[in-house]
């Protein structure tokens, strides 16, 4: 059987340090992606809303248009510096995400974009579960006040390796998305992510390897640095988690950058070992991946 992962790759994470000065966040950003391009990364992940504050309030005043695409410099400068330093660094580019805003003004959406290293959009991301918990005394969101749901399940076909699947942060908790996602033949789940100082205590790493060993593929979580005088605080602990459910690499809360190899080879040396993907019951209960198309765009 041909390898998920046709070739080792190098990932990086990167932990940015965000602010509420965009053009900043951009240019910060470049600097990061070019230095993790130097250490050989090939697939190169930037933070959840990394270049907005986090939170509900801010995403109608930062969001851009991204469709029809591509979009013009002036509807969207984030997906044109994105696509820029896709091809200045030569990587592939999970840019995070930004807030984005239909054509009519009306809906607004939590998106992650990707691009090759060629610079062309490869694929865009809605975030499909809305952030919407109460936890009193600790904390309180509610993203569906102001945005609208994605409807579809992202998985990228990248040539020289594999698939890798892109969702963003809350849709970590929803195990179908990642299963889903696996069973289309992702080797590499990705999540632009910022857990908070109660749940990412309670839940990241947590959720990552479970993931991670559900599915037995790897994960990438990509959190913004804390800033603890913003108004949200985020948790940082980047991480890349093996098919084993091995934490290969975590960051603390301060900017950083994870870097791994991830071995071609190890997915299927893992699943021969612990053999769930043949032995699964569909005649008990449903495969959720049938009639599911994953797509890119
Ligand atoms: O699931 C969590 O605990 C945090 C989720 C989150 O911060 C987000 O979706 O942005």
């Amino acid at each position: 059987m041909a390898q998920l992962l046709k070739q080792s790759v190098k990932l990086a994470l990167i932990q940015l340090a965000c602010t509420a000065d965009k053009s900043h966040n951009l240019s910060h950003a470049r600097t990061k992606v070019l230095e993790a391009s130097k250490t050989g990364a090939k697939i190169v992940v930037l933070p959840e809303c990394f270049n907005s504050p986090y939170g509900t309030k801010y995403f109608p005043q930062y969001a851009e248009q991204l469709l029809p695409s591509p979009p013009t410099e002036t509807q969207s400068p984030s997906f044109h510096a994105l696509s820029r330093l896709a091809r200045e660094a030569g990587v592939y580019l999970v840019g995070g995400s930004i807030p984005e805003k239909e054509a009519s003004g009306k809906k607004l959406f939590n998106t992650s974009l990707t691009f090759a290293p060629s610079g062309e959009l490869l694929a865009s991301h809605r975030k499909v579960h809305l952030f919407d918990i109460d936890i009193p005394g600790k904390i309180t969101f509610k993203e569906s006040d102001v945005l609208s749901p994605g409807n579809k399940i992202t998985l990228i076909d990248i040539p020289e390796y594999g698939k890798i699947a892109v969702a963003i942060c809350y849709d970590i908790r929803f195990p179908e998305l990642a299963t889903i996602a696996a069973r289309k033949g992702a080797f590499l789940l990705l999540y632009p992510g910022a857990f908070n100082l109660t749940t990412g205590a309670l839940h990241w790493e947590l959720q990552a390897r479970a993931r991670a060993m559900d599915n037995q593929v790897y994960v990438g979580l990509c959190s913004p640095a804390r800033d603890m005088s913003a108004e949200y605080n985020a948790w940082g602990h980047s991480m890349v988690v093996g098919p084993n459910a091995e934490v290969l690499e975590q960051l603390d809360e301060k900017e950083g950058m994870c870097v791994q190899e991830l071995k071609a080879g190890w997915i299927e040396e893992v699943r021969k070992g612990i053999p769930l993907y043949g032995q699964r019951r569909f005649d008990v209960y449903p495969d959720v991946s049938a009639g599911i198309a994953g797509e890119g765009r």
